[in-house]
């Protein structure tokens, strides 16, 4: 029987699947028409696409001209009923019985007679998928994995019914996207998922019940057993809702207990902890889907809030103690310091208590500032202050000591302290003048003006203003990204930054050099560097 010579490839689905798919066909030379619930998701796909070809050709992994040709082999559509014209169709939608059944008569109905119709299903009968079509024998399942631009194998499934020339043609399509192929009859889990998922669950039996942490678990795997990824990073990144379904189809289908799905996973699905997509599962992760290390960040909060935070002797005094605590936390890798209610930062030293005090006692009182002040400046890890109202005086010398502020748009910054006929006693004065400049921080304590948040990042007083709502959380956010990094280095570089302020250029130099090389053999360094050149992310660990 002669079988259709495939010109044009619809996908349908234009998530990171059907993408994947959409990129690696038009590379391969195809027009591909790209689908999706409407015609703007799939435009936008397009557009991801073609970014993403841009950054091969940036890596010189791709010509310019080979880029463009095959961005403009993409092309987005509204719909099935677009399909009218291709020679194949990939399906790669949720992996849903019920809406691939009904998204494959669809196509079924909208495609030419002699098209082929496969699925990108890792789990689905492709025989119960071709049973619903009037084309039974030109259905079959292709399954790519994930990367798909990156991952070398397609699973090609037959279905009772798919004809010897469908399976053909398409397995010459999958080696022309530059895949290889492996054949796999209809059965549960077809080849590949077989034989991941109960590996997978296994892993997560062994977490429930309580024989190894998560990350033991992967680095026992990676380093025992050599894979890029240990099983629960992987189960992540597949997402936890994807392995759950495959689990079940598992288990229902071929009904060995082996493969029931672990409770610990059924909750976590349940809690809507899906996994990288999600941003968390077994791990946390940052917008950008970088694992971030959890218990890693601290956070302090002044708590005075019926008197705007004012600093006195038992909130100072606890301060010092929580630092010194903080200190001797070997997994710490960042730390917060923000005021609680949504009024202040801290408003100051306390008035009230200070307007008695003698010059010795004052002196003491202004020691103990000093003090903490010189605790947060040298911990090992970035201290970073969250200023969610007013910061004046101590308040806002307190957030000076912190190594950058980031701040609400309602902030609000001064040294009043002329105002009360004293100065500033807790390292406004000099720090002030380090961060903005000898003028501007001259310009702040000579007239006790309070500025606003405008104005302080204007004059480099913050990093960064954010919405009062979204303050704390744009501050874990760069705090988790610090977590994720060489905590030596990060130390180090700290260090640096300090010391080399006060001492001339050259001197800070020569401390930058021995720095460096005071790097060069720990083990962070050697997990740094080896992580970039195996194109994987690096797990640092503080030695
Ligand atoms: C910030 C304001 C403009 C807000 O005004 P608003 O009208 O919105 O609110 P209220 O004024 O009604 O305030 C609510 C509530 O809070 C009290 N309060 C506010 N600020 C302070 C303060 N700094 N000290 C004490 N109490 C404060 C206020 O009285 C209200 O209470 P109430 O019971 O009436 O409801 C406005 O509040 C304002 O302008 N505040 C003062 C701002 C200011 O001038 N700040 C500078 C202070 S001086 C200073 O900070 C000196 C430092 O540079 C030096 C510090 C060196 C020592 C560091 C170590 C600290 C040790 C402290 C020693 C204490 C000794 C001990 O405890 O025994």
């Amino acid at each position: 029987m002669m079988t259709i010579e495939i010109r044009t490839v619809g996908v349908l689905g234009a998530g990171q699947m059907g993408s994947g798919i959409a990129q690696v066909a038009a590379t391969a030379g195809y027009t591909v028409k790209l689908a999706d619930v409407d015609l703007e998701r799939a435009t936008k796909a397009t557009s991801k696409i073609a970014a993403m070809l841009g950054k091969l050709v940036e890596k010189g992994k791709l010509t310019a001209e080979a880029a463009e040709a095959t961005a403009k082999r993409l092309i987005p559509v509204a719909g099935i009923a677009d399909f009218g014209d291709c020679d194949l169709v990939i399906e790669a939608a949720t992996e849903n019985v019920d809406l691939k059944l009904k998204l494959f008569a669809a196509c079924d109905a909208a495609m030419k007679p002699d098209a082929l119709l496969a699925s990108n299903t890792s789990s689905i009968s492709v025989t119960k998928l071709a049973a619903v079509t009037k084309r039974p024998g030109k259905v079959l399942g292709m399954h790519f994995m994930n990367p798909v631009p990156l991952m070398r194998l397609v699973e090609i499934v037959k279905a009772v019914q798919t004809e010897p020339e469908t399976y053909t043609t398409i397995k010459e399509a999958a080696e022309k996207m530059g895949k290889t192929v492996v054949t796999s009859n209809d059965a549960p889990g077809f080849l590949v998922n077989r034989i991941l998922i109960p590996m997978l669950c296994e892993a997560m039996f062994a977490v429930q019940e309580g024989v190894g942490t998560p990350e033991d678990i992967d680095t026992g795997a990676k380093l025992g057993l050599n894979p890029p990824m240990g099983p629960l990073e992987l189960a992540d990144l597949i997402g936890l809702d994807t392995v759950l379904a495959i689990a079940n189809v598992l288990y229902t289908d071929i009904g060995d207990t082996k493969y029931r799905a672990p409770t610990l996973l059924k909750n976590l699905v349940r809690a809507g902890w899906v996994g990288k997509k999600g941003g968390r599962g077994f791990y946390v992760y940052d917008e950008k889907g970088q694992k971030v290390p959890e218990g890693f960040v601290g956070t302090i909060t002044l708590n005075r809030p019926d008197k705007l935070n004012a600093l006195n002797a038992e909130l100072v005094g606890e301060l010092h103690r929580v630092l010194a605590e903080i200190r001797r936390d070997k997994d710490l890798r960042a730390l917060i310091v923000t005021g609680a209610g949504d009024k202040a930062f801290a408003a100051g030293a306390d008035i009230a208590a200070m307007s008695t005090m003698t010059g010795p006692e004052a002196k003491a009182f202004g020691e103990l500032g000093h003090a903490v002040g010189a605790q947060m400046e040298t911990l090992a890890i970035p201290v970073i202050a969250a200023v969610n109202g007013f910061a004046l005086g101590g308040g806002c010398e307190m957030a000076l000591a912190c190594d950058f502020i980031h701040a609400s748009t309602k902030a609000k910054f001064g040294q009043p302290e002329v105002n009360l006929g004293v100065i500033p006693g807790f390292g406004g004065t000099n720090r002030l003048a380090r961060r903005v400049g000898i003028g501007r921080a001259r310009e702040l304590c000579f007239t006790g003006d309070v500025i606003g948040a405008e104005e302080a990042l204007r004059i480099g007083l913050v990093n960064g203003i954010h919405a009062p709502e979204e303050l704390l959380g744009k501050v874990k956010e760069i705090a988790a990204k610090i977590a994720t990094k060489g905590p030596l280095a990060v130390a180090q570089a700290k260090r640096v930054l300090l010391r080399g302020l006060d001492v001339p250029l050259p001197t800070a130099n020569e401390l930058e050099v021995q720095a460096f090389a005071a790097l060069f053999g720990s083990e962070d360094q050697r997990e740094g560097m080896a992580a970039f050149l195996g194109k994987r992310p690096a797990n640092f660990v503080g030695r």
